[in-house]
C-alpha cells in the first residue's frame, strides 16, 4: 500500500491575471506547476496524479509517470476526479495539494505523512498571529478572537476509503477536503504549516513566491576541460556528431573531446571528479566507449542527488573542422543526452589564432560549463 497524492490543477486563476491560469505562468526560471510537481515527488509520494482543466490535458512537459486527469468547475468536483483515479486496493493514504503552492517545504508534507500514521485525516494549519476584525464600510465593526483560529494549507491527508465516503456524501462547495472530511465525521489532526507555504492567488504572490524559491534552491557551478591529440584517419566525434575530417582523435573511448568536457562539468558541479574516476582507462571494457555513456552517468548522478541540470555552455577550439554548421545538430543531440531542452544546450567554437597546439592542428582542446540546481 502507498501514499499518493493528487495536484488539483484545473483552475483558471482569475485572481492572479495575466494571460494563461497561474499555474503554468513562469517562476523562478520555470512554471508554477513545475516547481509544485517536484516538491510532491521529491517527498516520495506514488502515484502520483494532476487534475487539470479539461482544455491543458496534453500538457506539455510534465513528468511521463504523472497520472493526468481531467478536473470540474470547482476544486471539490477536481479533487472527486482525482480520486476516481486511485486504486482503493493499492493506495491506503491521499495527499491533496495545491497547483498553487509550489513553495511547500517536505517538512509540512512530511508532517502530515508522520501524523497519518495514527490519525484518520491531517492536514498543515499556522495560527493566526495578527488581531482580526470584522469590518463593514471600510470602518472596524468588530473584534474576532483569534484564539485556536489557523490558516488552513495544504497538503491535506486522509485514509482513501474514507474520503472517498466523505466525498460521495459532501453536497459540494466545500473550500477544502478538509471541510468535507469534517461534514463526514472524521477527525482532523492540525500539523505544521509553514510561512513559505503560500498560495499564489493574486498578482503580487509571484514575487512573494520566486523570492522563497531562489532563496532554497542550491545552485552549484562546474567546468570541465579536455584536450584530444589527432591522428590518422577520415572523422572526429563531437559533441555525439560524427563530422568528416582529414583525421581523426585518439582516445581510449571514442574520444568525443566536446562531451568528455561537458560530462567534467557536471562531475565537477557534484564535487565527483571527472570521467576517469568513473571509468578508469585502466579499464579496457570502456575502450572504444561511446562518450554518451559518460555523459549520462554524470546526468544521472545529479538526478540521484536531487540535481537538475539548468544550462551547460561548451566551447571547442580547433582551427579545422569548422563546428559552425553542426552546431545546432551537437546541441540537439546533446539535450537529448541529458534531457534537457535545447535551448539550454550551447555548442560553440574558436580558433586559438594559429597559435599552439591547437593552432598547430596537433588536437582539439574542449572546455566547457555547467550549472545544477536542486
Ligand atoms: N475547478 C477548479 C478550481 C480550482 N482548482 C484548484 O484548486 C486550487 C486552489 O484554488 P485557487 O487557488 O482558488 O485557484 P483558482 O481557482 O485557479 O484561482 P481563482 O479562484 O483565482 O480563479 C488550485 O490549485 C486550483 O488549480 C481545481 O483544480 N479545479
Ligand atoms: C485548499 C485551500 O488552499 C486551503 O487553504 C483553500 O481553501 C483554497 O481556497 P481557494 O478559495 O480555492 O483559493
Amino acid at each position: 500500500m502507498t501514499d499518493a497524492a493528487i495536484i488539483v490543477a484545473a483552475g483558471r486563476g482569475t485572481r492572479a491575471g495575466g494571460d494563461i491560469p497561474k499555474q503554468w505562468q513562469p517562476l523562478a526560471g520555470r512554471r508554477v506547476a513545475d516547481w509544485t510537481i517536484d516538491a510532491i515527488r521529491a517527498a516520495g509520494l506514488s502515484p502520483v496524479v494532476i487534475v487539470l482543466h479539461p482544455e491543458e490535458l496534453d500538457a506539455p512537459g510534465l513528468p511521463a509517470d504523472l497520472i493526468r486527469v481531467a478536473g470540474g468547475a470547482t476544486r471539490d468536483a477536481s479533487v472527486r476526479a482525482g480520486l476516481a483515479a486511485l486504486d482503493p486496493d493499492r493506495v491506503e493514504n491521499v495527499l491533496i495539494h495545491d497547483v498553487a503552492r509550489p513553495c511547500v517545504p517536505v517538512a509540512v508534507i512530511e508532517g502530515v505523512r508522520r501524523a497519518l500514521q495514527t490519525a484518520e485525516a491531517a492536514a498543515p494549519g499556522l495560527p493566526v498571529t495578527d488581531a482580526l476584525w470584522v469590518g463593514a464600510d471600510g470602518a472596524v465593526a468588530g473584534i474576532q478572537p483569534r484564539d485556536g483560529l489557523f490558516r488552513a494549507q495544504t497538503p491535506q491527508g486522509f485514509r482513501l476509503a474514507p474520503l472517498l465516503a466523505a466525498h460521495a456524501a459532501h453536497p459540494g462547495g466545500a473550500a477544502d477536503d478538509v471541510e468535507v472530511a469534517r461534514h463526514a465525521g472524521l477527525s482532523v489532526t492540525i500539523t505544521p504549516g509553514h510561512e513559505d507555504n503560500l498560495k499564489i492567488t493574486h498578482p503580487g504572490d509571484f514575487t512573494r513566491a520566486e523570492k522563497i524559491l531562489r532563496g532554497q534552491m542550491d545552485i552549484r557551478m562546474g567546468n570541465g576541460f579536455d584536450v584530444h591529440a589527432f591522428e590518422e584517419g577520415d572523422h572526429v566525434w563531437l559533441c555525439g556528431v560524427k563530422v568528416a575530417h582529414d583525421k581523426a582523435l585518439k582516445g581510449h573511448s571514442d574520444a568525443d573531446v566536446g562531451m568528455h568536457a561537458v560530462t567534467d562539468a557536471i562531475y565537477g558541479a557534484l564535487a565527483e571528479g571527472d570521467i576517469g574516476r568513473h571509468f578508469p582507462p585502466s579499464d579496457p571494457q570502456w575502450k572504444g566507449a561511446a562518450s554518451h555513456i559518460f555523459l549520462r552517468h554524470a546526468v544521472q548522478l545529479a538526478a540521484e542527488k536531487g540535481f537538475r541540470i539548468s544550462n551547460v555552455d561548451c566551447t571547442l577550439i580547433c582551427e579545422r573542422p569548422k563546428i559552425g554548421p553542426h552546431a545546432a545538430a551537437m546541441q540537439q543531440v546533446m539535450a537529448e543526452i541529458m534531457g534537457m531542452e535545447v535551448a539550454r544546450v550551447s555548442v560553440k567554437a574558436t580558433t586559438s589564432e594559429r597559435l599552439g597546439f591547437t593552432g598547430r592542428e596537433e588536437g582539439i582542446a574542449a572546455i566547457a560549463t555547467a550549472v545544477l540546481i536542486a
